[in-house]
């Protein structure tokens, strides 16, 4: 098991993360069913939760992919399943961007279906994020779609015609791993990263993708998160939904 570094090391962008995170840990109490985010922001949550664990805090947490379980189970945070736990208190996430009224671009790290399905079985969802995730519209960050592995050329030309009824045109990409390798989640799928640049409405395209026959999943949370814990220049903020 690797030593976390200490947050002296840390770049200033790791280091407001961590700070988010650190927040975050105001919220869970000792009992908790708690779902544990992917990704950079939310390794540093589960890293901070360990040391309380360590400290004598009791949860039991549900990890939203592989790697987070990995690494849960490396620091001794105890795990259960979703199936045993099928209501949660709690999941800390992070997001790719967080725009109006608390929608979400999720997926960049791929995890995006077990996500929404851990985000939707806990009572409530916090987002913690630097603040540089904070947009005015959503879009820029490339909108994460997960797909099946079969016919993905129909199925592009449906999410195409999909996301032009909710007037969003925009070029889809496969994702691949740094090795060249085509990504697979870890439930098996593809996903296509739709750069449709402006989502001027995100339920309405969030509705639409999920009607496409191939479409697993896509990357809008929509009316999940009730809060988002922002760490910026300023300090953190903490928002909560209207
Ligand atoms: O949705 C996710 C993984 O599927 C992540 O929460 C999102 O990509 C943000 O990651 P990071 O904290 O590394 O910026």
């Amino acid at each position: 098991m690797t030593a976390a570094k200490s947050p002296d090391a840390l770049s200033p962008a790791e280091a407001l993360k961590r700070e988010a995170a650190a927040r975050a840990l105001d919220y869970v109490r000792s009992g908790m069913k708690l779902g544990l985010g992917t990704g950079s922001t939310a390794k540093h949550f589960v890293d901070l939760l360990a040391q309380r664990v360590a400290q004598g805090l009791e949860v039991v947490g549900v990890p939203t992919s592989e790697a987070t379980r990995a690494q849960a189970e490396s620091l001794g945070v105890p795990l259960a399943t979703l199936d045993e736990h099928p209501v949660l208190d709690l999941v800390i996430d992070g997001a790719d961007e967080i725009g109006p009224d608390f929608s979400l671009i999720k997926g960049g790290g791929g995890a995006l279906l077990r996500e929404k399905i851990v985000a939707t079985a806990a009572q409530q969802m916090i987002v913690i994020a630097d603040a540089s995730k904070k947009v005015a519209r959503l879009g820029t960050f490339p909108l994460p779609i997960e797909v099946v592995d079969f016919g993905v050329a129909a199925i592009r030309r449906s999410i195409d015609k999909a996301a032009r009824a909710a007037g969003c045109q925009g070029l889809l990409t496969l994702r691949r791993r740094p090795d060249g390798h085509v990504f697979v989640t870890d439930q098996g799928h593809l996903i296509l990263d739709a750069a449709y640049l402006s989502i001027s409405d995100p339920a309405t395209l969030a509705a639409r993708l999920s009607e496409v026959p191939g479409v697993v999943e896509h990357g809008l949370f929509i009316n999940l998160a009730s809060r988002v814990i922002l760490a910026g220049a300023d300090g953190v903020t903490v928002l909560d939904r209207a």
